[in-house]
């Protein structure tokens, strides 16, 4: 079953096309990457899947249900590009992951045995456990980060969306970020994340996708970044246009044809 499935998605800021035909595919259990320049559409992408951006043309389905009759948005975490934690905030790291637990319990109820034993779980999935009573803004940016990570595991979803979750972030925090991710992985949920370098989350990855000016230009195995190049008997092609911008190519075996 697809958990994310978009049909020839087409969407526009102020009448300009940012997304053209896109279709995609995520299946349960699946890790896929959303690859690409900035400014191609990836995070357009993402938002669009989760309803905070209207489709212009084309249809998402989500869960096996059109988005637009989608309710169980619990099912899905969501952690958005560059969100401060709250620096400056004088919330508690266990406050702000417990916070990801309001949309399951509601607002009026008072956090229970369950919240409690969720939000330390989460903040022991991201190695922060340690961290739980301690000021937000006392943590590094990459803690900081871990932290609405845990805020979205917290929620118990099925399927986590990130936008660039390891963009900036100290290589101790990746590390702890990608064993969160296998585990949530191994307990069955599906995973979909824009990123710009995987780093340690390569291995994770069961599928990317890139994104090119608004079209998805590849899809299929992680392709090598364009370091790669150099390496003796590399042989490789491009799967679009202007692929050095990009700092992306592809061995021909990887090569599927693009949408
Ligand atoms: N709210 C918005 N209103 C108008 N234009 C937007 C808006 N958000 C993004 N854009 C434009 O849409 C295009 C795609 O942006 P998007 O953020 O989806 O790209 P991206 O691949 O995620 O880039 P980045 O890696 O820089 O985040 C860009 O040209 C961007 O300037």
């Amino acid at each position: 079953m697809s958990v994310v499935a978009v049909r020839h998605a087409a969407v526009a800021y102020a009448g300009r096309p940012v997304l053209r035909d896109v279709s995609l595919d995520v299946a349960d259990g699946q890790v896929v990457a959303i690859l690409g320049a900035n400014g191609s559409g990836k995070s357009t992408l993402v938002r669009t899947i989760l309803g905070l951006v209207p489709l212009v043309g084309g249809e998402i389905e989500l869960f096996g249900t059109p988005q637009r009759r989608f309710r169980a948005w619990t099912r899905i975490g969501y952690v958005p590009q560059r969100m401060g934690a709250g620096s400056g905030v004088p919330a508690t790291v266990g406050e702000v992951v417990a916070s990801g637990r309001l949309a399951r319990r509601g607002i009026f109820r008072p956090a229970g045995g369950a919240d409690r034993a969720a939000v330390r779980a989460a903040l022991e999935d991201v190695g922060l456990l340690d961290r739980i009573g301690d000021p937000v803004a006392t943590l590094s940016g990459g803690q900081q980060q871990r932290t609405l990570i845990a805020r979205a595991l917290a929620g118990r979803p099925d399927l986590l969306i990130l936008d660039e979750p390891t963009a900036g972030v100290d290589a101790a925090s990746q590390e702890a970020f990608a064993d969160a991710l296998r585990r949530f992985g191994e307990r069955g949920g599906t995973v979909l994340l824009v990123a710009h370098e995987l780093g340690p989350l390569e291995p994770l990855i069961d599928k990317a996708v890139v994104v090119h000016d608004g079209r998805i230009a590849y899809e299929g195995q992680v392709p090598e970044p364009a370091g790669h190049h150099a390496r003796p008997g590399h042989d490789h092609v491009h799967p679009h246009a202007d692929p050095e911008r990009d700092g992306i190519c592809v061995a021909p075996t990887d090569r599927m044809p693009a949408n």
